[in-house]
């Protein structure tokens, strides 16, 4: 996923710095770099979670990361891909800005 869309000066995509813990998932993942957009983060961790078997092979909406790094990050043993708030929540604590 190698999004170095050009954009006039005015536009720019917002770029994120993960934390080392974060970074390491995504490297695991694949991801090369240090700073990234929301969505190739978002890609990153999915590609982790099937990596990984995290989800459930019945309920493939649950993922049951106790005993994960991720599960580490999130503070929690498993969660819904329908309710995206503890995801969104831990990227919050996450990143930091990258000035591009
Ligand atoms: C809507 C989106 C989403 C996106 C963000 C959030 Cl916070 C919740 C939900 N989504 C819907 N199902 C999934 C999903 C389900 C099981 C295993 C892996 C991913 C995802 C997630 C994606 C993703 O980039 N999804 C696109 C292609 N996915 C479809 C599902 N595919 C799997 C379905 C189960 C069988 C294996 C393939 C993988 C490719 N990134 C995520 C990262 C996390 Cl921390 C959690 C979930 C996802």
């Amino acid at each position: 996923l190698h999004e170095k869309a050009c954009r006039t000066s005015s536009e720019r995509i917002t770029q994120v710095r993960p934390k080392l813990p974060l970074l390491r998932i995504l490297q695991t993942a694949g991801a090369q770099g240090e700073t990234f957009t929301l969505k190739q983060i978002i890609h990153y961790l999915g590609e982790y979670i099937v990596l990984k078997q995290l989800y459930d092979k019945e309920e493939q909406h649950m993922v049951y990361c106790e005993g994960d790094q991720l599960g580490d990050l999130l503070g929690r043993e498993s969660f819904s891909v329908r309710d995206p708030s503890p995801v969104y929540d831990m990227l919050k604590r996450n990143v930091t800005p990258a000035s591009v």
